[in-house]
Protein backbone atom coordinates (compact mmCIF):
# COMPACT_ATOMS: atom_id res chain seq x y z
CA UNK A 1 0.00 0.00 0.00
CA UNK A 2 1.49 3.31 -0.78
CA UNK A 3 1.66 6.17 2.18
CA UNK A 4 -0.45 8.65 2.57
CA UNK A 5 1.57 11.06 3.73
CA UNK A 6 5.39 11.56 4.42
CA UNK A 7 7.07 13.89 7.03
CA UNK A 8 9.86 15.94 6.78
CA UNK A 9 12.41 17.71 9.68
CA UNK A 10 15.49 19.51 9.63
CA UNK A 11 15.41 22.94 12.02
CA UNK A 12 18.84 23.11 12.21
CA UNK A 13 20.34 26.17 11.54
CA UNK A 14 23.35 26.49 9.11
CA UNK A 15 25.82 29.13 9.16
CA UNK A 16 28.01 28.43 5.72
CA UNK A 17 30.78 29.96 4.25
CA UNK A 18 34.17 31.04 4.12
CA UNK A 19 34.06 33.30 7.34
CA UNK A 20 31.43 30.86 9.07
CA UNK A 21 33.76 30.40 12.17
CA UNK A 22 33.06 33.84 13.27
CA UNK A 23 30.10 33.26 14.05
CA UNK A 24 30.42 30.80 16.82
CA UNK A 25 30.23 33.22 19.50
CA UNK A 26 27.37 34.84 18.41
CA UNK A 27 25.45 31.31 18.02
CA UNK A 28 26.85 30.25 21.66
CA UNK A 29 26.03 33.49 23.74
CA UNK A 30 22.73 34.06 21.80
CA UNK A 31 21.29 31.37 23.62
CA UNK A 32 23.18 31.87 26.83
CA UNK A 33 26.25 29.68 26.83
CA UNK A 34 29.24 30.62 28.26
CA UNK A 35 31.81 27.59 29.61
CA UNK A 36 31.69 25.49 25.92
CA UNK A 37 33.67 22.29 26.23
CA UNK A 38 35.59 21.23 22.66
CA UNK A 39 35.39 17.58 21.40
CA UNK A 40 37.13 16.42 18.87
CA UNK A 41 40.20 13.83 17.85
CA UNK A 42 43.45 13.68 17.91
CA UNK A 43 43.81 14.17 14.02
CA UNK A 44 41.81 17.16 13.61
CA UNK A 45 44.11 18.65 16.38
CA UNK A 46 46.87 17.80 14.67
CA UNK A 47 45.74 19.12 11.30
CA UNK A 48 45.36 22.60 13.39
CA UNK A 49 41.60 23.03 13.00
CA UNK A 50 41.54 24.40 16.62
CA UNK A 51 43.15 26.82 16.27
CA UNK A 52 40.89 29.16 14.05
CA UNK A 53 37.80 27.94 16.22
CA UNK A 54 39.36 28.95 19.74
CA UNK A 55 40.64 32.39 17.98
CA UNK A 56 37.28 33.51 16.96
CA UNK A 57 36.09 32.73 20.43
CA UNK A 58 39.19 34.36 22.04
CA UNK A 59 38.74 37.27 19.84
CA UNK A 60 34.90 37.89 20.77
CA UNK A 61 35.47 37.20 24.72
CA UNK A 62 34.37 34.04 24.92
CA UNK A 63 36.71 30.90 26.63
CA UNK A 64 36.73 27.65 25.79
CA UNK A 65 36.62 26.04 29.39
CA UNK A 66 37.69 22.51 28.04
CA UNK A 67 39.27 20.66 24.91
CA UNK A 68 39.03 16.67 25.22
CA UNK A 69 40.91 15.56 21.79
CA UNK A 70 41.11 12.09 22.22
CA UNK A 71 37.85 10.27 20.52
CA UNK A 72 38.74 7.26 18.63
CA UNK A 73 37.46 6.28 15.36
CA UNK A 74 34.55 3.77 16.85
CA UNK A 75 33.89 5.87 20.15
CA UNK A 76 32.94 3.85 22.90
CA UNK A 77 30.29 4.35 25.85
CA UNK A 78 33.76 4.25 28.18
CA UNK A 79 35.01 7.32 26.05
CA UNK A 80 31.51 9.04 26.44
CA UNK A 81 31.52 8.60 30.01
CA UNK A 82 35.01 10.06 30.38
CA UNK A 83 34.31 12.92 28.57
CA UNK A 84 30.93 13.83 30.64
CA UNK A 85 33.45 13.43 33.60
CA UNK A 86 35.56 16.41 32.73
CA UNK A 87 32.60 18.09 31.75
CA UNK A 88 30.83 18.24 34.37
CA UNK A 89 34.54 18.45 36.59
CA UNK A 90 34.95 22.08 34.51
CA UNK A 91 31.28 22.72 35.07
CA UNK A 92 31.07 23.42 31.29
CA UNK A 93 27.48 24.53 29.95
CA UNK A 94 27.85 23.70 26.27
CA UNK A 95 29.34 21.08 23.75
CA UNK A 96 31.28 21.97 20.46
CA UNK A 97 32.05 19.49 18.68
CA UNK A 98 34.48 19.82 15.85
CA UNK A 99 35.36 16.77 13.54
CA UNK A 100 34.15 14.49 11.59
CA UNK A 101 31.11 12.00 12.03
CA UNK A 102 33.23 10.22 15.15
CA UNK A 103 34.26 13.32 17.01
CA UNK A 104 30.02 14.41 16.53
CA UNK A 105 28.47 11.50 17.21
CA UNK A 106 30.73 11.32 20.52
CA UNK A 107 29.38 14.90 21.42
CA UNK A 108 25.96 13.97 20.40
CA UNK A 109 26.55 11.12 23.13
CA UNK A 110 28.00 13.34 25.81
CA UNK A 111 25.17 15.66 25.67
CA UNK A 112 22.51 13.09 26.72
CA UNK A 113 24.41 12.24 29.58
CA UNK A 114 24.99 15.22 30.82
CA UNK A 115 22.09 16.83 30.24
CA UNK A 116 20.11 13.79 31.45
CA UNK A 117 22.51 13.16 34.43
CA UNK A 118 24.10 9.66 35.36
CA UNK A 119 26.74 7.53 33.34
CA UNK A 120 24.59 4.76 31.98
CA UNK A 121 24.54 5.97 28.23
CA UNK A 122 22.69 2.46 26.97
CA UNK A 123 19.64 3.31 28.92
CA UNK A 124 18.94 5.89 26.26
CA UNK A 125 19.79 3.70 22.96
CA UNK A 126 16.78 3.46 20.57
CA UNK A 127 14.68 5.47 18.78
CA UNK A 128 12.46 7.87 20.35
CA UNK A 129 13.85 7.72 24.24
CA UNK A 130 14.83 11.11 24.99
CA UNK A 131 12.09 13.27 26.12
CA UNK A 132 13.48 16.71 26.77
CA UNK A 133 16.13 19.19 24.77
CA UNK A 134 19.66 18.76 25.68
CA UNK A 135 22.20 21.18 26.82
CA UNK A 136 23.49 23.70 23.71
CA UNK A 137 25.42 21.89 21.31
CA UNK A 138 27.04 23.13 18.30
CA UNK A 139 29.10 21.28 15.71
CA UNK A 140 31.48 22.25 13.08
CA UNK A 141 32.02 19.02 10.89
CA UNK A 142 35.81 18.73 9.53
CA UNK A 143 35.25 16.03 6.72
CA UNK A 144 32.48 16.39 3.85
CA UNK A 145 30.08 12.90 4.39
CA UNK A 146 28.21 12.09 7.70
CA UNK A 147 26.07 14.68 7.30
CA UNK A 148 25.93 13.82 11.16
CA UNK A 149 25.55 17.55 11.89
CA UNK A 150 21.84 17.56 10.43
CA UNK A 151 20.90 13.85 11.48
CA UNK A 152 19.24 13.13 14.46
CA UNK A 153 21.23 9.66 14.89
CA UNK A 154 24.67 9.01 16.82
CA UNK A 155 26.10 5.19 16.93
CA UNK A 156 28.06 4.02 20.23
CA UNK A 157 29.95 1.16 20.36
CA UNK A 158 29.28 -0.71 23.70
CA UNK A 159 32.75 -2.90 24.01
CA UNK A 160 31.41 -5.01 27.23
CA UNK A 161 28.76 -6.37 24.28
CA UNK A 162 30.69 -6.02 20.90
CA UNK A 163 28.10 -4.08 19.78
CA UNK A 164 27.13 -1.01 18.10
CA UNK A 165 24.23 1.09 19.60
CA UNK A 166 22.03 3.75 17.64
CA UNK A 167 20.53 6.94 19.27
CA UNK A 168 17.72 8.32 17.57
CA UNK A 169 15.94 11.64 18.62
CA UNK A 170 15.72 14.76 17.10
CA UNK A 171 16.83 16.10 20.53
CA UNK A 172 20.38 15.02 19.47
CA UNK A 173 20.19 17.71 16.58
CA UNK A 174 23.22 20.23 17.16
CA UNK A 175 21.39 24.17 18.09
CA UNK A 176 23.27 24.95 14.87
CA UNK A 177 25.87 23.70 12.24
CA UNK A 178 29.12 25.91 11.31
CA UNK A 179 30.23 25.09 7.48
CA UNK A 180 33.33 26.35 6.98
CA UNK A 181 35.68 25.14 3.95
CA UNK A 182 38.93 26.14 6.16
CA UNK A 183 37.79 22.84 8.04
CA UNK A 184 38.17 20.22 5.40
CA UNK A 185 41.03 21.75 3.69
CA UNK A 186 43.45 19.73 5.41
CA UNK A 187 41.73 16.78 4.54
CA UNK A 188 44.05 14.03 3.09
CA UNK A 189 42.98 12.89 -0.33
CA UNK A 190 41.98 9.07 0.85
CA UNK A 191 39.89 10.82 3.57
CA UNK A 192 38.27 13.44 0.74
CA UNK A 193 37.39 10.32 -1.25
CA UNK A 194 36.13 8.19 1.17
CA UNK A 195 33.97 10.86 2.96
CA UNK A 196 32.90 12.51 -0.20
CA UNK A 197 31.78 8.84 -1.24
CA UNK A 198 29.34 8.58 2.03
CA UNK A 199 27.69 11.76 1.28
CA UNK A 200 27.25 10.72 -2.35
CA UNK A 201 25.73 7.00 -0.88
CA UNK A 202 23.47 9.31 1.67
CA UNK A 203 22.15 10.64 -1.46
CA UNK A 204 21.57 7.69 -4.04
CA UNK A 205 20.22 5.91 -1.36
CA UNK A 206 17.76 8.72 0.11
CA UNK A 207 16.51 9.03 -3.85
CA UNK A 208 15.98 5.21 -4.17
CA UNK A 209 14.78 4.00 -0.91
CA UNK A 210 10.96 3.18 0.04
CA UNK A 211 10.79 6.03 2.33
CA UNK A 212 11.66 9.06 -0.32
CA UNK A 213 9.72 12.20 -0.47
CA UNK A 214 9.92 15.11 -2.54
CA UNK A 215 11.61 17.26 0.17
CA UNK A 216 13.78 14.99 0.71
CA UNK A 217 14.29 14.48 -3.56
CA UNK A 218 15.50 18.01 -4.13
CA UNK A 219 18.44 17.70 -1.18
CA UNK A 220 19.12 14.28 -2.73
CA UNK A 221 19.62 15.70 -6.28
CA UNK A 222 21.06 18.91 -5.46
CA UNK A 223 24.16 17.02 -3.02
CA UNK A 224 24.81 13.96 -5.94
CA UNK A 225 24.97 16.75 -8.65
CA UNK A 226 27.58 19.04 -6.32
CA UNK A 227 29.61 15.96 -5.34
CA UNK A 228 29.86 14.62 -9.21
CA UNK A 229 31.00 18.42 -9.62
CA UNK A 230 33.42 19.26 -7.28
CA UNK A 231 34.64 15.96 -6.39
CA UNK A 232 36.97 15.69 -9.36
CA UNK A 233 37.90 19.37 -9.33
CA UNK A 234 38.83 19.33 -5.41
CA UNK A 235 40.97 16.00 -5.68
CA UNK A 236 43.18 17.98 -8.50
CA UNK A 237 43.47 20.48 -6.20
CA UNK A 238 43.01 20.42 -2.40
CA UNK A 239 43.20 23.33 -1.67
CA UNK A 240 39.95 24.66 -3.76
CA UNK A 241 38.34 26.99 -1.18
CA UNK A 242 35.27 27.39 -3.30
CA UNK A 243 35.35 23.82 -3.97
CA UNK A 244 35.77 22.25 -0.58
CA UNK A 245 32.72 24.34 0.20
CA UNK A 246 30.37 23.01 -2.35
CA UNK A 247 31.52 19.35 -1.09
CA UNK A 248 30.46 20.50 2.74
CA UNK A 249 27.91 21.54 1.84
CA UNK A 250 26.86 18.84 -0.39
CA UNK A 251 27.77 16.46 2.62
CA UNK A 252 24.88 18.45 4.43
CA UNK A 253 22.22 18.21 2.07
CA UNK A 254 22.79 14.66 1.96
CA UNK A 255 22.52 14.63 5.17
CA UNK A 256 19.11 16.47 5.15
CA UNK A 257 18.41 14.06 2.58
CA UNK A 258 18.63 10.80 4.24
CA UNK A 259 17.55 11.15 7.83
CA UNK A 260 14.41 11.68 5.98
CA UNK A 261 14.04 9.16 3.96
CA UNK A 262 16.13 6.89 5.26
CA UNK A 263 19.44 4.72 3.58
CA UNK A 264 19.33 1.18 2.96
CA UNK A 265 21.59 -1.98 2.15
CA UNK A 266 24.72 0.43 1.67
CA UNK A 267 24.59 1.34 4.84
CA UNK A 268 23.30 -1.70 6.74
CA UNK A 269 26.62 -3.53 5.20
CA UNK A 270 28.70 -0.58 6.00
CA UNK A 271 27.51 -1.01 9.58
CA UNK A 272 28.31 -4.53 9.96
CA UNK A 273 31.63 -4.19 8.28
CA UNK A 274 32.59 -0.94 9.98
CA UNK A 275 31.88 -3.54 13.37
CA UNK A 276 33.96 -6.39 12.26
CA UNK A 277 36.40 -5.44 10.16
CA UNK A 278 36.78 -1.57 11.54
CA UNK A 279 36.60 -0.59 7.65
CA UNK A 280 36.36 3.51 7.89
CA UNK A 281 32.58 4.30 6.82
CA UNK A 282 32.60 6.42 3.96
CA UNK A 283 35.13 3.46 2.11
CA UNK A 284 32.81 1.18 2.98
CA UNK A 285 30.15 3.10 1.12
CA UNK A 286 31.92 3.25 -1.74
CA UNK A 287 33.21 -0.51 -1.92
CA UNK A 288 29.00 -1.71 -1.73
CA UNK A 289 27.21 1.07 -3.21
CA UNK A 290 27.28 -0.23 -7.25
CA UNK A 291 26.72 -3.63 -6.02
CA UNK A 292 23.60 -3.08 -4.20
CA UNK A 293 22.30 -0.86 -6.72
CA UNK A 294 22.83 -3.22 -8.62
CA UNK A 295 20.57 -5.77 -6.65
CA UNK A 296 17.91 -3.54 -6.38
CA UNK A 297 17.84 -2.63 -9.70
CA UNK A 298 14.54 -3.84 -11.51
CA UNK A 299 13.03 -2.32 -8.14
CA UNK A 300 14.37 0.98 -8.14
CA UNK A 301 14.84 1.55 -12.33
CA UNK A 302 13.04 5.04 -12.77
CA UNK A 303 14.76 6.68 -9.80
CA UNK A 304 17.79 5.11 -10.33
CA UNK A 305 17.50 6.05 -13.94
CA UNK A 306 16.48 9.94 -12.92
CA UNK A 307 19.67 10.24 -11.11
CA UNK A 308 21.91 9.67 -14.50
CA UNK A 309 20.42 13.40 -14.88
CA UNK A 310 22.55 14.54 -11.81
CA UNK A 311 25.63 12.37 -12.17
CA UNK A 312 26.46 12.93 -15.73
CA UNK A 313 24.81 16.05 -16.58
CA UNK A 314 21.70 16.60 -19.07
CA UNK A 315 23.71 15.84 -22.44
CA UNK A 316 24.50 12.32 -21.55
CA UNK A 317 20.91 12.05 -19.91
CA UNK A 318 19.07 13.06 -22.69
CA UNK A 319 21.36 10.96 -25.12
CA UNK A 320 21.17 7.27 -23.31
CA UNK A 321 17.64 5.77 -24.08
CA UNK A 322 15.45 5.80 -20.93
CA UNK A 323 15.62 1.92 -20.82
CA UNK A 324 19.72 2.09 -20.49
CA UNK A 325 19.41 5.05 -17.58
CA UNK A 326 19.65 3.46 -14.61
CA UNK A 327 22.27 0.72 -15.50
CA UNK A 328 24.29 4.16 -17.29
CA UNK A 329 23.93 5.73 -13.66
CA UNK A 330 25.36 2.30 -11.67
CA UNK A 331 28.54 2.99 -14.67
CA UNK A 332 29.07 6.71 -13.62
CA UNK A 333 29.18 6.11 -10.05
CA UNK A 334 31.65 2.77 -10.74
CA UNK A 335 33.53 5.16 -13.19
CA UNK A 336 34.01 7.71 -10.12
CA UNK A 337 35.38 4.78 -7.55
CA UNK A 338 37.84 4.19 -10.63
CA UNK A 339 39.01 7.40 -10.66
CA UNK A 340 39.29 7.63 -6.97
CA UNK A 341 41.43 4.96 -7.48
CA UNK A 342 43.72 6.22 -9.87
CA UNK A 343 43.87 9.46 -7.75
CA UNK A 344 44.56 8.10 -4.14
CA UNK A 345 43.89 4.30 -4.48
CA UNK A 346 40.35 4.07 -2.56
CA UNK A 347 40.08 0.63 -2.92
CA UNK A 348 37.57 -1.06 -5.32
CA UNK A 349 36.59 -4.43 -3.71
CA UNK A 350 36.45 -5.51 -0.15
CA UNK A 351 39.68 -8.13 -1.19
CA UNK A 352 41.61 -4.82 -2.32
CA UNK A 353 41.17 -3.18 0.82
CA UNK A 354 43.12 -5.48 2.58
CA UNK A 355 41.13 -5.29 5.94
CA UNK A 356 38.84 -8.13 5.23
CA UNK A 357 39.27 -11.42 4.90
CA UNK A 358 36.66 -13.78 2.76
CA UNK A 359 36.07 -16.08 6.03
CA UNK A 360 34.85 -13.22 7.31
CA UNK A 361 32.19 -12.56 4.68
CA UNK A 362 29.25 -14.82 6.51
CA UNK A 363 29.41 -12.65 9.98
CA UNK A 364 29.43 -9.25 8.07
CA UNK A 365 25.83 -11.13 6.00
CA UNK A 366 24.67 -12.18 9.77
CA UNK A 367 25.05 -8.20 10.93
CA UNK A 368 23.89 -6.67 8.30
CA UNK A 369 20.52 -8.89 8.46
CA UNK A 370 20.10 -7.25 11.74
CA UNK A 371 20.75 -3.83 11.25
CA UNK A 372 18.33 -1.15 11.16
CA UNK A 373 18.50 0.17 8.11
CA UNK A 374 17.95 -2.91 6.23
CA UNK A 375 14.27 -2.42 6.54
CA UNK A 376 13.96 0.88 3.54
CA UNK A 377 16.09 -1.12 1.34
CA UNK A 378 13.61 -0.68 -1.68
CA UNK A 379 13.81 -4.89 -2.06
CA UNK A 380 13.88 -7.34 0.50
CA UNK A 381 17.48 -8.86 1.23
CA UNK A 382 18.00 -12.33 2.97
CA UNK A 383 20.84 -13.73 3.91
CA UNK A 384 21.36 -15.56 0.20
CA UNK A 385 20.72 -12.61 -1.24
CA UNK A 386 23.24 -10.31 1.06
CA UNK A 387 25.70 -13.10 0.52
CA UNK A 388 25.55 -12.65 -2.87
CA UNK A 389 26.42 -9.06 -2.86
CA UNK A 390 29.40 -9.16 -0.29
CA UNK A 391 30.32 -11.81 -3.15
CA UNK A 392 30.31 -9.12 -5.77
CA UNK A 393 31.71 -6.73 -3.77
CA UNK A 394 34.26 -8.78 -2.43
CA UNK A 395 35.82 -9.51 -6.07
CA UNK A 396 35.32 -6.23 -7.04
N1 LIG B 1 25.30 10.32 12.84
C1 LIG B 1 25.22 10.21 11.54
O1 LIG B 1 24.27 10.66 10.93
C2 LIG B 1 26.31 9.50 10.80
C3 LIG B 1 26.22 9.33 9.41
C4 LIG B 1 27.27 8.68 8.76
C5 LIG B 1 28.38 8.24 9.49
N2 LIG B 1 28.42 8.41 10.85
C6 LIG B 1 29.56 7.95 11.67
O2 LIG B 1 30.64 8.83 11.39
C7 LIG B 1 31.86 8.12 11.60
C8 LIG B 1 32.80 8.40 10.45
O3 LIG B 1 33.02 9.78 10.35
P1 LIG B 1 33.97 10.40 9.24
O4 LIG B 1 33.86 9.60 8.00
O5 LIG B 1 33.65 11.83 9.17
O6 LIG B 1 35.43 10.13 9.79
P2 LIG B 1 36.11 10.34 11.24
O7 LIG B 1 35.39 11.37 12.03
O8 LIG B 1 36.27 9.00 11.86
O9 LIG B 1 37.54 10.92 10.81
C9 LIG B 1 38.41 10.12 10.03
C10 LIG B 1 39.85 10.60 10.20
O10 LIG B 1 40.00 11.85 9.56
C11 LIG B 1 40.69 12.76 10.40
N3 LIG B 1 40.22 14.09 10.04
C12 LIG B 1 38.95 14.56 10.15
N4 LIG B 1 38.88 15.79 9.63
C13 LIG B 1 40.12 16.10 9.19
C14 LIG B 1 40.67 17.25 8.53
N5 LIG B 1 39.91 18.28 8.18
N6 LIG B 1 41.99 17.24 8.23
C15 LIG B 1 42.76 16.18 8.53
N7 LIG B 1 42.30 15.05 9.12
C16 LIG B 1 40.99 15.03 9.45
C17 LIG B 1 40.34 12.34 11.80
O11 LIG B 1 41.33 12.75 12.71
C18 LIG B 1 40.28 10.82 11.65
O12 LIG B 1 41.56 10.28 11.80
C19 LIG B 1 31.50 6.66 11.76
O13 LIG B 1 31.57 6.34 13.13
C20 LIG B 1 30.07 6.58 11.28
O14 LIG B 1 29.32 5.58 11.93
C21 LIG B 1 27.41 9.04 11.51
FE1 LIG C 1 26.85 6.97 5.82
Amino acid sequence: MSRQYYEFFCPVKVIAGKAALEHIPYELTSIGAKRPMIVTDKGVRAAGLLDPVIAACEDSGLEIVSIFDDVPPDSSISVVRTIAALYRKEKCDSIIAVGGGSAIDTGKAVNILVSEGGDDLAKYSGAGVIKKPLNPFFVVPTTAGTGSEVTSVAVITDEVKGVKLPFTSAFLLPNAAIIDPRMTITLPPHITAATAMDAMTHSVEAFTCMAKNPLSDAYATAAIKKVSQFLPKVMDNPKDVDGRLELAQASTMAGIAFSNSMVGLVHALGHATGAICHLPHGLCMSLYLPYVLEYNLETIRQPLGELLLYLDGPEVYSATPSSRRAEASIAALRKMRNALYQQCKLPRSLKESGKVTYDQLEAIAQMALDDGAIMFNPKEADLKDVRAVLENAWAG
